[in-house]
């Protein structure tokens, strides 16, 4: 999605953060609110913190906006507070200070009702551990958050029906989840909060206990369904290939603070220290990098003829079509040739040694925009 300041209202509309975050705290522990209120204590490492109040800061001042419509992700190691921020959200673990606004609505100050109401129809939370009622059909299981909102027999069978098939779980309806696999009771999971139709989607480490080709058969599933739905998420993980794979912007924590925010091309190819640098030593470039960035100026000549691209392939795909035909890719947006990417560009890419965007920070308004991600 854009970040262009002089948006057009169609991108306005598309702006609209879902989540709104400023300055948001979580601490731990006695007298918790005094942490954030005072600088010298808000400025304490994690340990000296502990020693001098017995206080974990698990959040700590940390912003930013959720956009309709991305799958954002919020990835850190164990310990960093992944699974507190994505709690806070909805309040389910209570912010100790800061901002939180959903369309706009402060989330602090919901009543109980308005919180139960924000939890059930506006953002559904999807566990690592699944939750089913272990006595109740698979059906059943997906029907219980419909049941919860009122929805009248009949018609909570028929859409539950609808969201079993939709996940793949077709002629399973009657089954109980001790009679399906860890990837299907997963299925089953995201299946019920889909039923309920919720405006943004809340993923906290749904797929970690899952074997690995069962977790990717997971992962597809949600790029499927975020590409068919467009439905807004947020979704945790500590696994930096789930998160550049399934997320249109990434959200890096270390000890509860915001290092870095910024699409798996950024983060990637412009980490913003160190850590971060370390973080992503090892990801295959041209698995992120698009050809966007990769590419150069086209000739009248490579403008008319060669296999064609969207700006926000990456280039792994880009090297694909390049093989295959041998000559260069047009880079096309809207039947317009924006560059292209040859030999030379792409082995750049793989090699780490190209100058240009991929090197330089991206400004505001830069960002490429990342639409399919499966593609
Ligand atoms: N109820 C609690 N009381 C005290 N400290 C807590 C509590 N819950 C979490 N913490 C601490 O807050 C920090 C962040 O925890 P959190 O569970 O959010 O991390 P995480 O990044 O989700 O980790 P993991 O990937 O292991 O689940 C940790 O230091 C943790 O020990």
């Amino acid at each position: 999605m854009s970040t262009d300041a002089s948006s057009t209202s169609v991108r306005t509309e598309v702006d609209t953060p879902v989540f709104s975050v400023a300055g948001l705290w979580k601490v731990f522990g006695p007298k918790a609110e005094r942490v954030p209120a005072d600088p010298e204590l808000a400025a304490l490492s994690a340990a000296e913190l502990r020693e001098r109040t017995g206080c974990t800061a698990a959040i700590r001042d940390v912003g930013f906006d959720v956009r309709k419509g991305e799958v954002f992700v919020i990835m850190g190691l164990s310990g960093s507070g992944k699974s507190t921020l994505v709690r806070c959200l909805t309040r389910l673990i209570e912010p100790t200070a800061g901002t939180l606004a959903i369309d706009g609505e402060d989330v602090r100050a919901m009543d109980k009702a308005r919180l139960r109401e924000l939890r059930r129809h506006r953002a559904a939370m999807v566990f690592q551990h699944f939750g089913l009622l272990p006595h109740r059909t698979v059906l059943d299981n997906v029907a219980y958050g419909l049941e919860i909102q009122g929805v009248g027999r009949a018609e909570r069978r028929e859409r539950a029906a609808a969201f079993v098939a939709k996940v793949g779980l077709e002629g399973m309806e009657q089954r109980r989840p001790a009679q399906l696999s860890g990837g299907q009771r997963q299925r089953v999971g995201l299946a019920r909060a889909l039923a309920v139709d919720p405006e943004v989607l809340l993923f906290d480490e749904p797929f970690s206990a899952l074997d690995p080709l069962i977790r990717r058969d997971m992962q597809e599933e949600v790029v499927r369904l975020h590409r068919e739905e467009g439905r807004t998420m947020v979704f945790v993980t500590h696994d930096l290939s789930e998160a550049l794979k399934l997320g249109d912007r990434i959200a890096l924590m270390r000890d509860g603070r915001l290092v870095q925010l910024g699409t798996p091309e950024e983060i990637v190819g412009s980490p913003a220290d160190d850590y971060v640098r370390a973080f992503v030593r090892d990801v295959p470039r041209e698995q992120v990098v698009t050809v966007r960035t990769a590419m150069r100026a086209a000739s009248a000549e490579e403008t008319a003829d060669g296999p064609a691209l969207p700006p926000d392939a990456t280039v792994a795909e880009a090297i694909e079509a390049v093989a295959r035909t041998g000559s260069p890719a047009r880079v096309m947006d809207e039947g317009r040739c924006l560059g292209v990417v040859d030999h030379d560009r792409l082995l750049r890419v793989v090699a780490g040694t190209e100058q240009g965007p991929g090197r330089r920070a991206p400004e505001a308004g830069q960002r490429p925009e990342r639409h399919d991600k499966a593609a």
